[in-house]
């Protein structure tokens, strides 16, 4: 079974049934008493999913407001092309990136059931992953067996309401423990930011360390994360000095054995003069950058002041590490405030200058190890401090790390190393999309990323994807330094539902609007990106500085210019989460159609994500195996069982999103402007008592499910209510009276044919 199949469970035991398959009450027992031992932390804590999802992008347009057929004829707007064509899988059929499992073409009648189960059960058998392996409510097995891929952490605490597809890993240890401390002080005392000598960064990145950087008791004390999105741990005592902390952090060049606290007393003129007496590779432009950066020495001197006054700053600053020169092909841009205003000193022939060091250096040396690798990333010649891993997916492991400039990341780092290459062309296309979601703030930002292998990075920036049977031989990997994002809806709902729970409550609608309406403003960000994400679900949106971002564009993939859908290979996703369609993608279907997946897909597990946060499970957490769901969603025909809920709006969009026909299914503009986000104004108290109105009311009463009969009464209620407001003019003269009589009987008009419509249905 490949590695990544055993993500898409996402099936996990969230209903709290226990899952047949592991009923062992002795087993259970011990998994229980391991998971109470690692109790989660709450916010600020780090998260992972256990089971992991796959999923799809599309060419850049407006979206559309209406919904359209995925199966229909190119629909799209040709004129907008864009980079992303060019790495687009349609062009590179082989270039999938994660294929979970693949069902079989034939397999699925028109009306989409399966109807010869042997050949794709032997199929499925082929790709060597079993049915058990995929028995909702194994949340707790997944959780502690490597062979789920999910490879949870000690110390982290995995306990479920519902299956999110998402193991609770809540970090136990989100700060830098007192054995790592000295390690940290090292760091932050050593030139841990290099010149990334050809790099766009390598203007940037002249390093230096604040030693006035409270020290690591991360999760409580960053306080505010700067645009770039790091967390900057040292900005809130910087803050009280009212100084930039940035300016300064970028501007005191580290050296090594130089103490912190002789650095920071440090002028810009003897840094400078230490830079070169120690014979680095920073050039002037960084030391402009320096002395630009400072701003004055009074700020340093503050800056010492303060850091004289942490006991952690004493005895730090014995770096043992050169200044590093880095040879990292430029690659990510930084994002704004990242870069240093050393860039726009650096002259032509500097960069030359560094371009010559850096050719002459060789690539062996550029990624020299003058770091101990089991504590520091390197990513473009910066260093970056684990503090503990979040979590790990099919592919990847996430950390969070810290910057010597004490900000806060995640970084993903995805082993390249005997992955074919089209699977390696896949996730540098994560990145791809992520620059091109660069400054969309409900989208998790990447910071810097760096690509081993540079041949394979230059194919996904060309657009050309040649070795496609070929492997990755070398130790390549792909690191991406991604904001940090706090913690997962996944965990969030988790937590909710307990709290519901204990306290024997229902979901609060107010909370539910305020996340639902976040959740759609960021698919609507990338539908109108034309980018089909494909893996929607609650454990890949972050809560970001009380916002929810979307993260995971592993399997993300772009609409043609011509069509409205994605072409896939295989089908992706997380089991619960999944579409119809995504179940069935490239099958036939009832007209002779292809089966397309496109943005109704995302909004099928919007529906999906929408029903968990309502009921505290997803709509098919009763069918457990893969098979088991795999009939189930693809019926046309089956029911999908809605308890009652006292708002019936609620049901509504639910079913709006849940429509098994994608062509039914609401597009996000639409759902932004259903009446459970924005409700029709209430009638004024007086209303009840006038019987004008009585008939709207019972009219009302009778078509809560007709969104557009109910719209329609409540228009007439407010002309008939508050005639002169909805005119703006007075309504003593017959013009104006006459006016509103014929928007009154255009409206009956209106309203009569709908509910004529519908009677006759
Ligand atoms: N920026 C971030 N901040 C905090 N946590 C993150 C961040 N990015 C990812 N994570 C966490 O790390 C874990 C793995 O991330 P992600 O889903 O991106 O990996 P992945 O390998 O692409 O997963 P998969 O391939 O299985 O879908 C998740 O639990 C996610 O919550």
């Amino acid at each position: 079974m490949p590695a990544d199949l055993t993500k898409c469970g996402g099936d996990c035991s969230m209903d709290g049934k226990p899952n047949p398959d592991s009923s062992s009450p002795d087993f259970l027992r011990l998994v229980q008493a391991a998971l109470k031992r690692h109790r989660p932390r709450p916010l600020g804590a780090m998260q992972s999913n256990c089971i992991r999802p796959r999923r799809a992008v599309l060419p850049q347009r407006m979206v559309s407001t209406t919904p359209s057929s995925d199966v229909s004829t190119p629909q799209e707007d040709t004129s907008s092309k864009d980079s992303l064509n060019s790495v687009l899988p349609s062009q590179n059929p082989d270039a999938q990136k994660k294929v979970h499992f693949s069902v079989p073409t034939n397999s699925a009648s028109h009306d989409g059931k399966p109807t010869d189960l042997d050949n794709l059960s032997s199929h499925m058998s082929s790709l060597r992953f079993a049915e058990m392996e995929w028995v909702e409510g194994s949340q707790i097995e997944a959780s502690s067996s490597s062979s789920l891929g999910c490879n949870q952490q000690p110390g982290f605490d995995a306990s479920f309401r519902c299956d999110t597809g998402v193991g609770s890993v809540l970090p136990k240890k989100s700060v830098v423990t007192q054995d790592n401390l000295q390690k940290f002080t090292s760091f932050l005392s050593q030139p841990a930011t290099q010149s990334s000598v050809a790099g766009p960064s390598c203007a940037t990145t002249t390093s230096v360390h604040s030693t006035s950087a409270p020290m690591l008791n991360s999760t409580t004390r960053y306080s505010h994360l700067h645009q770039d999105g790091g967390s900057s741990v040292a900005a809130e005592s910087f803050g009280e000095l009212n100084i930039n902390p940035r300016r300064i952090i970028e501007g005191v060049v580290q050296l090594d054995n130089v103490s912190m606290k002789e650095t920071n007393r440090m002028s810009v003129d003897q840094a400078e003069a230490k830079v070169q007496a120690s014979g680095s590779c920073i050039d002037d432009a960084e030391l402009a950058s320096s002395r630009e950066g400072n701003g004055s020495r009074e700020q340093q001197v503050g800056l010492s002041k303060e850091s004289d006054n942490s006991k952690y700053y004493s005895d730090v600053g014995k770096g043992k590490e050169a200044v590093d020169v880095a040879t990292v092909q430029p690659q990510a841009p930084l994002p704004a405030t990242i870069t240093s205003s050393s860039d726009v000193k650096l002259e032509s022939s500097k960069v030359e200058k560094r371009e010559k060091t850096a050719t002459s250096k060789g690539a062996s040396a550029s990624r020299k190890r003058t770091y101990d690798p089991d504590l520091f990333f390197k990513v473009n010649g910066k260093l970056y401090q684990r503090l503990g891993k979040i979590g790990s997916g099919g592919s990847s492991e996430v950390h969070k790390v810290i910057s010597s400039d004490c900000r806060i990341y995640a970084l993903k780092k995805i082993k390249l190393k005997g992955r074919d290459y089209a699977t390696a062309y896949g996730f540098c296309q994560e990145i791809e999309y992520l620059n091109r979601l660069k400054r969309k703030e409900n989208i998790i930002q990447l910071i810097d990323y760096e690509v081993t292998d540079k041949a394979l990075l230059e194919e996904v920036m060309k657009g050309s994807f040649s070795n496609k049977d070929g492997r990755v031989k070398d130790d390549g990997c792909i690191y991406m330094v991604l904001e940090y994002g706090e913690i997962d809806l996944a965990h969030m709902l988790s937590q909710k539902w307990k709290e519901l729970d204990r306290n024997n409550q229902t979901i609060d609608e107010n909370w539910l609007r305020f996340y639902w309406q976040q959740i759609l403003l960021a698919v609507n960000t990338i539908h109108e990106e034309r980018i089909v994400h494909s893996d929607l679900k609650p454990a890949n949106f972050l809560l970001v500085k009380g916002s929810l971002k979307l993260i995971d564009f592993g399997i993300a993939k772009a609409i043609m210019n011509d069509t409205t859908n994605i072409q896939r290979d295989s089908q992706v996703g997380t089991l619960s989460y999944m579409s119809p369609e995504a179940f069935m993608c490239n099958e036939t279907d009832a007209n002779g159609n292809i089966i397309k997946c496109g943005r109704p897909s995302d909004i099928w597990s919007l529906g999906c994500i929408l029903y968990q946060m309502v009921y505290g499970r997803t709509p098919f957490s009763d069918y457990k195996t893969f098979w088991a769901k795999f009939k189930v969603i693809t019926d046309p025909n089956h029911e999908i069982t809605y308890e009652p809920v006292s708002n019936p709006w609620l049901l509504d969009l639910m079913k709006r999103c849940l429509a098994w026909d994608r062509n039914q299914r609401w597009r996000i503009p639409q759902l932004l402007e259903h009446p459970f986000l924005v409700p029709p104004v209430p009638s004024h108290p007086s209303l009840s008592q006038d019987h004008s109105c009585k008939l709207l009311q019972l009219i009302s009463e009778t078509c809560t499910y007709d969104l557009e009969a109910s719209q329609l009464c409540s228009r007439l209620q407010r002309l008939l209510s508050y005639p002169v407001e909805k005119t703006n003019q007075s309504l003593n003269s017959r013009d104006p009276q006459l006016k509103l009589l014929s928007q009154i009987s255009e409206l009956c008009i209106q309203l009569h044919e709908r509910l004529t419509n519908t009677e006759n249905k």
